[in-house]
């Protein structure tokens, strides 16, 4: 078999994109779906692997900037839309593709590849680690109630077409950004990503709703969400499914969850994407009856070790040296000193005896605080060489917030 893996040429985007949702089991999607992401592919940063006029691969890279702990934005490619044709699959096309994006991802100095997994056993072999988690939470508002911190009655309630205070609710969400690891600041495009509200995906619930939380005309927050009605013969059961969520304040805040319990012929809040700290838990009176369930969410491969690991700061002082394992990337191997504190750091290439031993993976998964590297340790992921080292990196790398990436790309 011979194929031919080039950068995507705009007058192929259409075939190219149709291999990907033939990878994915060959539902088209939307054509709402479709135009949003024509719209955002970086074509000079999407590889298609050919055989013949058949495109049997697909893979592509968003330019990202990626909050990490400290508050930096740290360029990174956001990659996506893998796929390999079912007649082309284990043959290595996915690994050539790999092998192509992290040397031009390398090339245009990003010290971070991310991305989130369709199934998390993929992307390990390539370096990445699962770095941050997403929390669903199906809540029994019939039995659950939440507690209002003072202020929460001052906060006005406003429905609005969701359209209309667009730009306001992206200005605030940009205002959050930097605040909590792993989320994007939104590029120029995505910003309707927010907005995005298919017919086919709605599954009998409303169009996209919004009700904004305003304090002296300002605004404080905004929730984003649709109601699915429900009914049997006790009665109606309806349940509220949030898309998005964000305040300023915790007034704010649990005026607009406040809002989501109260809304009548719904028995049940649903949110698919929320950070595994969210507040929401503070609130609630029953956390038994929230029905959590956690996952993997987003992925992170250090490109450029010394660079990424210079990229965000530490909540305590350190001074280790790492042996860092990276068969994919070999110029990662080695030896490196990381200094650093609250302030900044430096990661410099070093001759001394190793502190601590593990792969880039490990790197990747603790890179935005929410795995610790103890924790690694304790599966045999990270080796201990220096009395003392694991627990002073660890603390270190730790993240006061949960690293959280927001939605899905
Ligand atoms: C960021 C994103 O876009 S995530 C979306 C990923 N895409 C999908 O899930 C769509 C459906 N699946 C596919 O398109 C393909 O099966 C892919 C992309 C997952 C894999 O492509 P392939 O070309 O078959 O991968 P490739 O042959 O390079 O495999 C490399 C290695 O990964 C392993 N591997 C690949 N996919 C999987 C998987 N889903 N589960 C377990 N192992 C896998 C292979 O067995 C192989 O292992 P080896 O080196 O030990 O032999």
């Amino acid at each position: 078999m011979t194929t031919d893996l080039r950068v995507l040429a705009k007058a192929d985007w259409d075939t190219w994109y149709g291999a990907l949702e033939v990878a994915f089991g060959g539902v088209a999607e939307s054509a709402e779906e479709r135009d949003l992401w024509r719209a955002l592919t970086e074509h000079d940063r999407s590889l298609g692997v050919w055989d013949g006029d058949a495109c049997v691969g697909t893979a592509g890279a968003f330019s990202f900037r990626l909050a990490v702990p400290g508050g930096a934005l740290v360029e990174s490619a956001g990659v996506t839309m893998v796929g390999v044709a079912a007649t082309h699959r284990r043959r290595g096309i996915l690994t050539s593709m790999m092998r192509r994006q992290l040397d031009d991802v390398r090339a245009l100095g990003e010290p971070l590849a991310v991305l989130t997994a369709s199934e998390p056993v993929i992307y390990g072999r390539f370096g990445y680690g699962a770095a941050t988690r997403q929390m669903k939470v199906d809540i029994d508002t019939t039995r659950v109630s939440l507690s209002a911190p003072p202020g929460t009655d001052d906060v006005r309630l406003r429905y609005v077409r969701p359209a209309d205070v667009h730009e306001d609710c992206e200005a605030l969400y940009a205002r959050r950004v930097t605040a909590r690891p792993g989320m994007t600041a939104r590029q120029p495009g995505w910003e309707r990503l927010g907005l995005l509200d298919p017919q086919s995906e709605r599954n009998g619930a409303s169009p996209l709703q919004c009700v904004v939380a305003e304090r002296a005309g300002e605004l404080v927050g905004y929730v984003r969400f649709a109601v699915k009605p429900d009914w049997d013969y006790q009665g109606p059961k309806g349940s509220v499914q949030v898309h998005d969520i964000e305040a300023l304040d915790p007034a704010a805040y649990a005026a607009l969850w406040r809002f989501l319990f109260d809304i009548d012929l719904t028995s049940s809040v649903v949110a698919r994407n929320r950070p595994t700290d969210d507040a929401l838990l503070q609130l609630v009176s029953d956390i038994r009856r929230c029905d959590i369930t956690v996952r993997d969410s987003l992925h992170v491969r250090l490109v450029e070790v010394g660079a990424a690991l210079e990229a965000r700061t530490y909540q305590a002082p350190l001074d280790v040296v790492f042996e860092v394992e990276d068969t994919f990337c070999p110029w990662n191997e080695g030896r490196w000193r990381l200094t650093g504190d609250t302030k900044g750091a430096s990661c410099e290439r070093t001759d001394d005896a190793a502190d601590l031993a593990l792969s880039v993976r490990e790197l990747g998964a603790a890179y935005l605080g929410g795995v610790s590297l103890t924790s690694l340790a304790g599966a045999g992921r990270v080796r201990e060489l220096r009395r003392g080292a694991l627990t002073e990196a660890s603390v270190a790398f730790g993240s006061d917030t949960e690293p959280w990436l927001p939605h899905g790309f």
